[in-house]
């Protein structure tokens, strides 16, 4: 479990975070989603104790993460990638995370071989390795104590698709095992797959948080577009329902589809399109997000 209660910091005269509550129940996956400098990896690093909160909360089964005795053991954090030692190799990256979190050597072998960085790529120094495989280290890293926690900042950054995809599954075997997962990214579309509920934020505060059907929940409607607009506008009115027309001559209805298909039919309308109007979580997240300038 993940709890943030009344998280703030500021910066001077910059608001990176304002008040920010929200929780994350083990057992699911929550997207952190929110565009650039939105106030997610100060959250997160809020979280891990890693930058001190201004006022406000943060605690990993309830307690702060500097409170936890030997913390990668319980929490499993990706923040940033590149802060990595260079000249180490993959393998002797782990197997010294290893040592100071005691886990047993043969810990970060099998770490490696998960998440598909074994053989020849352990034995390459950090430095040479792409983004991607930065990632797979620090996932791997992450998952080395065995945690019941993961907070990953922007884990997909670098990740071809095949990446993002093995990455998703591996989250859902983790939360479907009983983890808590806190994922972060300024794509919905990459953690829609995977989250079961999500964190949205925008210039440093939570602007809505749920499943994907309680943040579209009041925002129903459909869409339709007929042969004939004029005869498809006509049967709408003649049935009562409210229809918005638009300049491709389709509409958008306060109804749902039943209802529109059978105002069409009764007048002998014919549709060449009918689904639930294009409100969709895309368009959610970018509305609630569009202005981007943060709190000063
Ligand atoms: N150490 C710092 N000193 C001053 N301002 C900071 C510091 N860290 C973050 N900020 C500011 O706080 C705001 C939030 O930044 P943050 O990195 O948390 O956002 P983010 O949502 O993670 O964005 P991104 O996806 O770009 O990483 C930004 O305006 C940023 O410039």
């Amino acid at each position: 479990m993940i709890e943030v209660t009344g998280l703030s910091k500021r910066y001077g005269d910059v608001t990176a975070v304002h008040g920010m509550t929200f929780a994350c129940a083990p057992g699911t996956v929550t997207g952190f989603l929110g565009p650039n400098g939105a106030g997610k990896s100060t959250t997160m690093r809020m979280i891990c104790g890693m930058t001190p909160p201004t006022t406000g909360t943060a605690t990993v089964a309830g307690t702060e993460y500097r409170k936890i005795a030997n913390p990668a053991r319980h929490v499993g954090a990706l923040l940033d990638p590149s802060a990595q030692h260079g000249g180490r190799t993959g393998r002797e990256t782990l197997a010294l995370t290893a040592r100071l979190i005691g886990v047993p050597p043969r810990r970060a072998d099998a770490m490696l071989d998960m998440v598909g960085l074994a053989g020849k790529a352990a034995r390459r120094p950090v430095r040479a390795y792409s983004l991607g495989m930065r990632q797979r280290l620090g996932i791997a890293q992450a998952l080395l104590g065995d945690p019941s926690v993961l907070i990953l900042d922007e884990p997909a950054n670098g990740l071809d698709p095949e990446g993002i995809r093995w990455m998703r599954t591996l989250l859902r075997g983790f939360a479907d095992k009983g983890g808590t997962v806190l994922l972060s990214s300024h794509l919905l579309r990459e953690v829609e797959a995977v989250a079961d509920r999500f964190v949205v934020v925008a210039r440093g505060r939570v602007v809505a948080q749920g499943t994907a059907a309680d943040l579209l929940a009041g925002r129903t409607g459909t869409f339709v577009r007929g042969l004939d607009p004029a005869a498809l506008g006509a049967a709408l009115a003649a049935a009562g329902l409210p229809a918005t027309p638009d300049a491709s001559g389709a509409f958008t209805v306060a109804a749902d589809a039943a209802r529109v298909g059978r105002a069409a039919a009764a007048a002998g309308a014919v549709l060449v399109e009918l689904r639930p109007a294009g409100d969709g979580l895309e368009d959610l997240f970018l509305s609630l997000t569009a202005d981007r300038e943060p709190v000063a």
